[in-house]
Formats: structure tokens, sequence, C-alpha cells
């Protein structure tokens, strides 16, 4: 909807109505059009204020509607109704202006925004283009070099670099509306010439081919396989090389070629994903909606660790202030330079941070509502914390755990209130990584689970609420499909042609240069507690089987060896020194892999890319179908929330259980029994009950299945 006033001074104000963000329905783009031609048909009026409901100029297309068939006016030939018009239109813009919504404010003669305003073009994280003459009109207005830059990353502009950009003509400190109609009575009857942005020419760098050349190339580079961003490069070209209405020709062209595609369906679920994960629940019924979180304002972080460190910036760029705790005053002095030089490197340009105290005194944290404690991963360890915090902390106090996958329950079980004891599985780096699995035990309360989503919130990050179980969500999941990658080593492949196929299908990592970047001496400590190798390991078992099911014990010889990954130079690959970053294949672990073989008596097979991937892939869906089964993930969608966010699976294939409804539930099906049927020692290849019930469901859409799992979990 559009509504439509009349105001003194020979003004037609005409506001969006389509709250929260006044995206562009069809019943808006409707009430856009009628009330426009009222204002053009009306002689009385001089000039129009185009604003938003709700401090919200306008969150462009209404994305919703991209599923179905579209109806209504169009986008296109309603701006270019307003910008053609002989009335100049003021776009005030407050709150947001994004993708359709700027280039409706393209379409209009002057732009003012409010100075808290931001305003872009993020169709490219939607696998789209600004199809509404976006790409057209940006370039002649800041110049294609900036244009390309906002089209092709989507990113949000701040009013005053808008301003600068000269997106906007004007910033606001108040009455954004009021400054506008004043403005629109100024300008009223002065031609409109060339504020009309399709008339102009745009300003390109010298030697325009190399630079289209150049972009297309980086763009490429950092798309990892998604289509949108090499589309908009060419679409911004067409501004540069075509007259607009060719141009405007050339940008449909392009989008027709994405609105359908995988791909923009795989973004577009991973953003109303993304906020479904926000409206979380537990199987003991606490909701997002009834459980109320509790204020945070002081904070204590247990151990300056790399992930304390990382934690302890986050709390404090959330404007928290926080108390950081070592054992040692040596410790202390470390964790101390490490943060103040994070915050230093992170303060340009930045809003003021909490207060930060560094102690080795338990008795500080006295006066804190929350603690995060990121000691060494070692269940002994954290559960003698716990027990400290229970005795010092006031027994209000939320306790959270900073483990990648160590029981909850246990550490809520030394405590005294172990209702208010949950997991807060950060990623690192801590400051940067957008993910936080919030892990609620059997007695988290809802109060505890609610103010650890919350302050993930605050913290900038996406919180998924999950279940206590081994590695949680992300980290059980990976464990089969870490294992896949190795046993696909001993079966003929290197470890750069399994990094290859997972690189080309979009990972920014293959698993074993991940592996080598985070050290493989992390997962050895966990197999060697977990009795799967070193003195636990029962005498005479062999060295590929533990607990009844095959085992490789590849990666615990390396580290046997020495080969730790990057930092010690060596690991699956090898490195200039230690701490270099640029992997190069390694002859030694070719012959060590062949002499392994040779040793095991395993005859080498060249392993079709396809099998590296169905194997790795599948092997982890399948866990997520488990993960589903158990009640540890309420919805597909918080699998591919964790995902996309906190492991690198590529978001324009929208997460793994969205990529296994998109391959075919039937197919993935298909190829686990395959796979099993050719390795019965691998359990993780059974194809999960649910999967099974899913295909017998018909292959819902994955915005179904929930229906399915409660059903599935019902029977269990
Ligand atoms: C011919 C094609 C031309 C143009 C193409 C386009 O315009 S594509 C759309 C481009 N616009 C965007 O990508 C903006 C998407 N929205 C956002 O980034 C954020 O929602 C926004 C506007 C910054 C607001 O963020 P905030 O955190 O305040 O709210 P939230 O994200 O939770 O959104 C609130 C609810 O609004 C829904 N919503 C937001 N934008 C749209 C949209 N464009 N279409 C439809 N719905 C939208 C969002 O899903 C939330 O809904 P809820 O049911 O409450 O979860």
């Amino acid at each position: 909807m559009a509504r439509y006033v009349r105001i003194p001074g020979s003004i037609a104000l005409i506001t969006l109505a389509n709250p929260p963000v006044n995206a562009l329905s069809a019943a808006v783009r409707r009430g856009i059009t009628e009330t426009l031609s009222r204002a053009i048909a009306d002689p009385e009026v001089k000039a129009v204020v185009l604003c938003g409901e709700n401090g919200n100029f306008c969150g462009g297309a209404d994305i919703k509607e991209f599923a179905g068939p579209m109806s209504g006016p169009g986008l296109v030939p309603m701006i270019d109704a307003i910008e053609a018009g002989e009335k100049p239109v003021v776009a005030a813009i407050e709150g947001v202006a994004l993708g359709g919504g700027l280039e409706l404010a393209l379409g209009c003669h002057y732009r003012i925004a409010h100075c808290k305003a931001r305003v872009g073009l993020p169709e490219v994280t939607l696998g789209l283009l600004p199809a509404a003459g976006g790409t057209q009109r940006l370039p002649r207005l800041i110049g294609l070099s900036a244009a390309l830059d906002l089209i092709t990353t989507g990113r949000h502009v701040s009013a005053q670099e808008a301003l600068q950009l000269g997106i906007v003509d004007r910033l606001t400190e108040g009455d954004t509306l009021g400054v506008a109609v004043e403005f629109a009575q100024s300008i009223a009857g002065q031609p409109l010439g060339s504020r009309r942005l399709s008339t102009r020419t745009p300003a390109c760098p010298a030697d325009l081919d190399s630079f289209l050349q150049g972009a297309l190339v980086q763009v490429r580079r950092r798309a990892r396989g998604a289509m949108a961003p090499e589309a908009c490069v060419r679409a911004v070209g067409a501004a540069a090389t075509l007259p607009y209405s060719q141009g405007m020709q050339r940008e449909q062209e392009l989008m027709a070629s994405l609105f359908r595609s995988a791909q923009a369906r795989a973004l577009q679920y991973c953003f109303f994903s993304q906020r479904l994960v926000g409206r979380w629940s537990t199987p003991s019924g606490a909701r997002w909606d009834s459980a109320e979180p509790r204020p945070i304002r002081r904070a204590a972080v247990i151990g300056l660790g790399t992930m304390g460190r990382g934690i302890a910036v986050s709390l404090l760029q959330a404007g928290i202030a926080v108390v950081a705790v070592e054992t040692d005053e040596q410790q202390l002095e470390a964790g101390r330079r490490a943060v103040t030089a994070l915050l230093e490197r992170r303060a340009q340009g930045r809003g003021s941070e909490g207060p930060l105290r560094f102690t080795t005194d338990l008795q500080q944290l006295r006066q804190v509502e929350l603690v995060i404690e990121a000691v060494f991963e070692d269940l002994a360890v954290k559960k003698q914390v716990f027990r400290q915090l229970s005795a010092v902390c006031p027994a209000d106090t939320l306790l959270c755990t900073n483990t990648s996958g160590l029981d909850v329950e246990q550490l809520a079980a030394c405590t005294r209130s172990p209702e208010l004891v949950v997991g807060t599985h950060f990623f690192g780096p801590a400051h940067v990584m957008k993910l936080l699995e919030v892990v609620y035990g059997p007695r988290s309360s809802p109060v505890a689970v609610a103010t650890a989503m919350h302050l993930g919130k605050r913290l900038g990050k996406v919180s998924v609420a999950v279940g206590n179980c081994p590695g949680f969500v992300g980290n059980r999941m990976l464990k089969p499909y870490l294992e896949q990658a190795h046993f696909l080593l001993e079966e003929g492949a290197a470890p750069e042609q399994v990094d290859q196929a997972l690189e080309e299908f979009g990972f920014a990592m293959g698993v074993f240069r991940v592996a080598d970047l985070s050290g493989l001496d992390v997962g050895w400590r966990v197999r060697k507690e977990a009795g799967l190798t070193g003195p636990g390991v029962a005498p005479g078992e062999s060295p590929r089987r533990r607990q009844g099911r095959r085992y490789s014990p590849l990666p615990d010889l390396l580290c046997e060896q020495g080969r730790l990954g990057q930092k010690t130079g060596r690991g699956w690959y090898l490195y200039e020194g230690p701490g270099a970053r640029e992997a190069r294949p390694d002859p030694w672990t070719h012959s060590f892999l062949q002499q392994y073989r040779q040793q095991h008596g395993l005859q080498p097979r060249a392993v079709p890319q396809q099998e590296v991937l169905e194997r790795c892939l599948y092997a982890l869906i399948n866990e997520g179908f488990r993960v589903l089964e158990d009640g540890i993930a309420t919805g597909p969608e918080d699998i591919d929330i964790i995902y996309v966010f906190g492991y690198g699976w590529p978001r324009h294939r929208g997460g793994p259980m969205f990529h296994a409804g998109a391959v075919g539930l039937a197919t993935v099906l298909d190829r686990l029994e395959h796979y099993h049927h050719a390795h019965p020692d691998i359990p993780n290849l059974q194809p999960s009950a649910l999967l099974r019930r899913l295909v017998a469901s018909g292959n819902p859409p994955i915005q179904k299945w929930r229906e399915v799992i409660r059903r599935v979990r019902s029977q269990l």
C-alpha cells in the first residue's frame, strides 16, 4: 500500500506502508503507481515527496513474492515513470533504502537521507542483480568503479558514505520528512534535466576494457562458483558501453538468467532461515517469544587463550564491561597484550567499548551477570573451573562454557544453579566469525537460553539454539565428513585432490587445508581422550579398526611425525616454514600414503571427483538427518545456518540440508545405500531413518520437513 496526502505548499506526500520494512509488494507497487498518477494529474501539486512508514524508507522488492508468479505493476516502468515525470520527486530516506528501495530512490530526482540511514544494493546476496535500473543508474550517478563495488558486494553504506559518494544529496539529523518537504517546495518548477540519471553518462576508468576484465577475474575468484557477482559486473559493464535503453535490456536479460536459478533459491532460503533460527524453541517448551532475556551489562571471560581473547573483544565491542581472568600473572600479561592489540586493530572507525579489567582473582567476579569460561578443551579442567565459579559468583549468574563439543550437562552438574548453565560455542576467531551455537542442557532454563541467544545477537552473531550431544550440531556432522576424507586417502586419493573437489564445490578451503590451518593436534588430542589412539588402545587391536568399525589412523600417524599443520610448517601439505600459509602438495605425504597402503595391503584406485563429493558431503548430510531425528536441531534451517556461517559451506548452495533437497533426497538415499553396501564397516554411511521417511513421503520441500520430523520423533 501507499498513502497519499496533499500538504500545504503544493506538495504531494506518498508514504510506502508495508511494515516492517515497506517491501515493494504488488500492493505497494500498485499504490505507488496510482498515487503518483494522482500527483501528476493534480495541477495544484508542484512537487512530490516519497517516504516510508515506520522510520524505514524501503527494504526493496518483496522477497517472498519471488517464489511465486509475479503480478502487479512492474518496478521498472514504475521507476521510469517517476524519473520521466515533469514534477520533481524527492526521496526522504530514513532507516534503510535497500535493493529496489534504493532503485526507487535513484528514480527520484533528489535524495535526502537521515544521518543514521543506510543504503545499498544487496541483491547479489540473494543471487540476483539490481534489475530495476540499479545497474544502469548507479554508475551514472557515482561512477563505474564505486558502483561496481557496491553492486558486486551488496554492502550497506552509511548515510555519510552515501553523501560522499554522491548517492544522496543532503543529510539531516532530525526531521527528514520536514526537510524533504521544505526542499521540495524550494525546487518546484525548476528544470529536471540531468537530475534524471538515465540521461547521464557514467564516469569510467580510462582503460575500460581491462578494468572490466580485471573486475570479472576478481569477482570470479571471490565468488567461489556463485553466478550473481559475475552477472553484476556484466550488467554494470553494459552501463559503460551501451546507451541507457540497451543497458536496461541487458540488465533484464542477465536478471532472467538468475531469477529462477537454484543459486537464487538457495540464497533466498538462507535469508529467511537466518531470521527463522532467531525464533528458537527447545524440546522442553522454552520459546523465543515467551522467555525473557536478562540484561547483561557486566561479563567475565575465564581463560585468555585464542578463543577467550576473541570473546572478550566481542563483548567489549558490544559495550559490555569485561573482567578478563587468567590463572597467573604471566598468562594474564600475554592475554592483556593480545586483547589490547586486537582492540587497537579494530578500533578505527568504531564506537566506544565497554570497560575492561584484567585479574587473576576469581573474587572479582562477584559483580558480573554472566561468565564465559573459555579454558582449555578438557572436561576435567572445565569441571574444576565451574565448581570454582559456582562458589564465587552470585547464584543467579549465568555460566556459559565455550566448548566445541563437551557435555554441557556435566558442567552444569558441578554448580549450584544448573539451570543457569548453557554452552556458547564460539567459532575462531571469535571476534570475527558470525556463528554462535547456544547449547542448552536438559536443565537449562528458558531465561538462560534466551539470555545467551540475545547476547549472541548483541555481539552481531547469528545464534542458533541446539541440544547437548558430543560435538553439538556442527562438529558432530563434521566427524563423518573428516572420516570419509581420510578413508578416501587410504583408497587412493591425494589430499590436494580431495581439497580441489571440495573447493570447486564452493568451500573456501578443502578439508585437509583446513586441518593444517587449525592444527592436526586438536583432533589428535580428542581421539586420544576417546581411546581411539595412543595408550588407551587395547593391545593387538588392528590400527584400521576401532570399536567394531573402520578407522583411519592417518592423521594420528602424521601427528606422531610432528606434522601438525601450518604451525610446524608441514602437515598434509608442505609450507615455506612454520606459520607460513601457502600450502604446497608434499611428495613426502604422497610416498607416506603409498607406503601406508602397501603396509595394509590396500590397492590404490583412481577416486573420481564425484565420489569425493558424494562420500564426504552425503556422510555429513546423513548425520544431519540423525541430528534432526535426535532433536538436537529443531529444523533443517538451523543446520544450514550453522554450516553456512560457521563451516564455510558455500551460501549459494544453501547449506547441507538444502543441498540434499536440491540434489533430490531419493538420489542422496540411493548413493548412501550404494556406498554403505561397498563399505559396510562404515556405519555413518547407512541412511538415516528420517532420510528414508522423507523419501517415502515423496521428497517434500524443505519447508515441510518439520512435520515429517515431528512424526518420526514421536515414533522413536
Ligand atoms: C526486479 C528486482 C528488483 C529488486 C530486487 C530487490 O530489491 S531484492 C531485495 C533487496 N533487499 C534486501 O536484500 C534487504 C533485505 N532485508 C534486510 O537486509 C533486512 O531485513 C533489513 C531491511 C536491513 C532490516 O533488518 P532488521 O534486522 O531490522 O529486520 P529483519 O531482517 O529481521 O526483517 C524484519 C522482517 O522483514 C522481512 N523482510 C525484510 N526485508 C524484506 C524484503 N525485502 N522482502 C520481504 N520481507 C522482508 C524479514 O524477513 C523479517 O520478517 P520476519 O517474518 O519478521 O522474519
